[in-house]
């Protein structure tokens, strides 16, 4: 039954009564939104008198929709909770209520006379407004703006004992991805959630673009003071300054459009390594211009995890762990395949250069498998005399061979057991032990040197090498059913120098080096020179480079003077002199590219230009990408 009680209600009531009789109604006596949600309502030929029953969707629909909404609601969960506590439960039901109109999570309602609205707002319930009428989140649904809909404001009869307020969620691109919406009983008092409401909203907006892979984030405000405050606009950039997701305040202050691909040096003016280089010297925001004029003032954004960070895909076991390391977009493909082959106890072999990670990736692709519980056992190949490796591997008996210790030793594969053993540098073992090794992986038993007793094995394999195995087959330096036998599938890791993440990966060395407080910073001369180096000890150089740099800075800056000497000096390629301009420019992108291995992400990099730019330039010079360029030249 309807209660009309206040002067706003009888407003109300003679405007809805106009509107029944297709007359006009006083411009001030109903806001337009309400008025234009009445007039949708009416042409979808609903009744406000008809029984509405808010039955929700089947069960199998509602499963479908909360594992589609899965992520979101993950992004929603924590924020709709905290804005919960704050109000008094028993009054509110909190609902959040995606796209295309189901709701699906709500909370709160216990009072009895909330029950209807916990019926109305239950997951499953469609509350578009071809369903329901003029509702909170139909009309923010179909408005894409906050409403507030109060007691006879509703079309429907039935639910004019409610009033609810809503307020859209925008997806990183820009569009809708659902509002979120706090209802209680219409007793003619302010609502006074709707300030909260999008608080939460704009909480919710920033863990969903902070969430975005593979990017880097900026965060940014028209006032200085509050853009390192919830309050401020995030943005999601790609390694080329491309946005790739930006929550609803950012892309007002940028004025950028939904769904538009858009480079962040097309909306400021600057370019977008220059902004990176500026926003990574330096603690503060920094202002920028946008084209049209207006200030912004921006700062770079650390994520929340600051070593390890997700890379496209995610173990949930080792992330919760704090233990993803890093891997740029290439590698991260091949590492979600390793852990799932991994997983069903095939070898991985892993390629890649010294230092490039192949020991850690073998640690994360154990922790994050199901042998985690069991031990992980290393073994370098390569740093134990040939004539010691058979030992090491397959253990003694007491008195096998001469200066044996008298108790006998197990090997490595059997303090695998149950675990995982990494034979790291397996390129180097003598051709001699590769098939007894062989022999121990098919067999899947070993007998020590110098015993008979033949012992079971229940150990995952995982190899390295830095060496083209294949070659090495070929060159019969290495047996070929050794080789297949132990690469259930190879994954390769990235040098450094052609790293696309590699300032991000910098960051987060530095984060790590820096602790608690995370004061640790690299001015930019210094952050280009580390790009132009060529980085031969790959991540383990780079790590000692930062440490000496950690440990000379004065203020936290990591400064030209704080770089060893080599890196201090610039590498220059000599350019001859007497050339022309264009030569000069010409023969500095040929170098550079032989210098990064073919790479066109890192030979821009080095030389600070677009990637496009290098592209124009080799059509222009009519260079060609070196044929043996490294596979994550592929750009
Ligand atoms: N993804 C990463 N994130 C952070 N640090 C890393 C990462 N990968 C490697 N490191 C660091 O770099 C150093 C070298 O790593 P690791 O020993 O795994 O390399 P490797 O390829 O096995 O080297 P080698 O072939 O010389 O044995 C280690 O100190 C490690 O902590």
């Amino acid at each position: 039954m309807e209660r009309f009680t206040t002067e706003f209600d009888q407003t109300l009531r003679h405007a809805w009564h106009l509107f029944t009789e297709g007359r006009e109604i006083p411009r001030h006596d109903v806001p337009e939104t309400i008025h234009r949600s009445w007039s949708r309502s009416r042409e979808y030929g609903l009744n406000e008198s008809a029984r509405i029953l808010f039955d929700p969707v089947p069960r199998a629909r509602l499963r479908e929709l909360s594992e589609r909404h899965r992520i979101l609601l993950e992004h929603v969960q924590p924020d709709m909770t905290r804005l919960f506590d704050t109000l008094d439960s028993r009054d509110w039901v909190l609902a959040f209520i995606e796209a295309e109109g189901c709701v699906v999570a709500s909370i709160g309602g216990e009072k009895p006379d909330m029950r209807d609205v916990v019926t109305a707002l239950r997951p499953g319930v469609n509350l578009s407004e071809h369903i329901a009428g003029t509702s909170g989140p139909g009309c923010a649904l179909a408005e894409g703006r906050p409403v507030v809909v109060s007691g006879g404001e509703h079309f429907f009869e039935a639910i004019r004992r409610f009033s609810c307020a809503a307020v859209p969620v925008m997806s990183p691109e820009g569009r809708v991805a659902g509002v979120l919406n706090g209802s209680r009983c219409h007793d003619g008092r302010p609502m006074g959630i709707v300030e909260p409401l999008m608080l939460a909203a704009r909480s919710i907006e920033n863990r969903m673009v902070q969430a975005l892979p593979d990017t880097t984030l900026i965060r940014l405000h028209c006032n200085p003071a509050f853009v390192a405050s919830p309050l401020a606009g995030v943005v999601a950039l790609s390694e080329h300054g491309t946005v790739l997701g930006a929550t609803s305040y950012a892309r007002h202050l940028l004025g950028l459009e939904s769904n538009a691909a858009v480079r962040i040096d097309e909306v400021l003016d600057t370019t977008h390594t220059a902004m990176l280089d500026t926003l990574r010297a330096t603690d503060t925001p920094a202002r920028f211009w946008r084209h049209n004029g207006v200030g912004l003032h921006v700062q770079l954004m650390r994520r929340d995890t600051p070593r390890m960070y997700p890379a496209g895909t995610s173990h949930p076991a080792a992330e919760a762990a704090g233990q993803r390391p890093c891997f740029d977009r290439q590698a991260s493909r091949s590492v979600w395949q390793a852990e799932r082959v991994y997983a069903q106890g095939l070898p991985v072999l892993i390629n890649g250069e010294t230092g490039t990670g192949k020991e850690v990736l073998a640690r994360h692709l154990h922790e994050s498998g199901p042998r985690r519980h069991g031990p992980f056992v290393a073994i370098n190949c390569s740093a134990i005399p040939t004539e010691l490796i058979e030992s090491e591997l397959f253990g003694y008996e007491p008195g096998a061979f001469t200066g044996a210790s008298r108790h006998g030793k197990p090997g490595k594969f059997e303090q695998a057991n149950g675990g995982t053993l990494f034979l790291d540098e397996i390129g180097d073992m003598p051709l001699a032990l590769q098939a007894r090794l062989l022999r121990v992986i098919q067999e899947r038993t070993v007998t020590r040197l110098g015993g008979t007793r033949l012992l079971q094995l229940d150990c995952a394999l995982l190899c390295a090498t830095h060496r083209d195995l294949k070659r090495c087959v070929q060159q019969g330096e290495f047996r070929e059913d050794l080789y297949y036998r132990i690469n259930g599938l190879s994954v390769t890791l990235t040098p450094l120098r052609a790293r696309e993440d590699f300032d991000a990966l910098i960051d987060a060395l530095l984060d790590e080096l820096g602790g608690a407080d995370g004061r640790l910073r690299l001015d930019s001369a210094s952050r280009q020179r580390l790009r132009r180096h060529r980085w031969p000890g790959n991540i383990r150089e780079l790590q000692q480079v930062l440490r000496l740099g950690a440990a000379l800075t004065h203020d936290g800056v990591i400064r030209l003077e704080d770089l060893p000497l080599d890196l201090a000096e610039p590498a220059s390629d000599p350019i001859e002199p007497g050339l022309t301009l264009q030569s000069a420019e010409r023969a500095a992108i040929a170098q550079a590219l032989v210098r990064n291995g073919g790479n066109v992400s890192a030979t821009a990099r080095e030389l600070g230009v677009a990637r496009a730019t290098i592209y124009r330039k080799l059509q222009q010079f009519g260079l060609e990408l070196p044929r043996d360029t490294c596979a994550e030249g592929s750009d």
